[in-house]
């Protein structure tokens, strides 16, 4: 059976006010919190760190879903953990030895998630998928929010799901980048297990409101 869960991006979240935004989250519907980590080497833009995780952790009452934009994601593996990441996504592109990176992961004692760009095909993880715990679709080139979303995206997605039949794979598929209710029904439906959305949530009127609505 597919999920319906909600994370959203604290990257469009107030900085000046985080506790407060962080608050929200916890009284809403959405089941995790999504950190995305940017060193400016791997994506053209630079976000927050180590410091900032930490002290979501210390408010946070649901899981941190941590999305790695950066180079060398196995130097951090522990440092992250002990920050208090429950879900650790690396990308695709930035490991050479994505399979010990996973194992790495798993063995700290995350959830080990492998992030794909929008141009990595998804058949490039069929010798890994059984030993994930979620894949990430990015739906926008990664580094900035409020972009526009991929349609191919959908396609993606269905072939993801097909090879996580396909090799009896636990992994939960999440999709970020433009996620809004006008794309998430099609989303759940084409497979998506877990919708990441950052401007759409925190732009909106009534953030907590819109991460029930995209639930629905
Ligand atoms: O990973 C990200 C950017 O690299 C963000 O999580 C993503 O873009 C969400 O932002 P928005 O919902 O505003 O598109």
């Amino acid at each position: 059976m597919m999920n319906k869960m909600v994370a959203p991006s604290l990257l469009s979240a107030d900085f000046a006010n985080l506790s407060k935004d962080i608050e929200m989250i916890n009284e809403s519907d959405a089941d995790w919190f999504h950190l995305d980590i940017m060193d400016g080497v791997f994506v053209p833009n630079i976000s927050f760190g180590i410091p900032v995780v930490e002290a979501v952790n210390k408010l946070a009452k649901k899981p941190l879903d941590v999305h790695l934009m950066i180079i060398q994601p196995e130097k951090y593996i522990n440092t992250f953990k002990a920050a208090g990441a429950d879900l650790l996504n690396v990308h695709y592109e930035a490991c050479t030895h994505l399979h010990r990176t996973i194992e790495e992961i798993q063995n700290a004692g995350m959830k080990a998630g492998v992030t794909l760009n929008p141009h990595t095909p998804v058949n490039l993880l069929e010798d890994i998928i059984d030993l994930l715990d979620l894949v990430l679709i990015m739906s926008v080139n990664p580094g900035f929010g409020g972009q526009s979303f991929i349609e191919n995206t959908y396609s993606k997605i269905e072939k993801l799901r097909n090879l996580i039949e396909k090799k009896n794979s636990k992994a939960l598929i999440e999709v970020d980048g433009g996620v809004s209710t006008a794309n998430s029904a099609q989303l759940y439906q084409a497979g998506a297990d877990v919708l990441v959305s950052g401007s759409f949530i925190f732009k909106s009127d009534n953030p907590k409101n819109t991460i029930a609505q995209l639930k629905k």
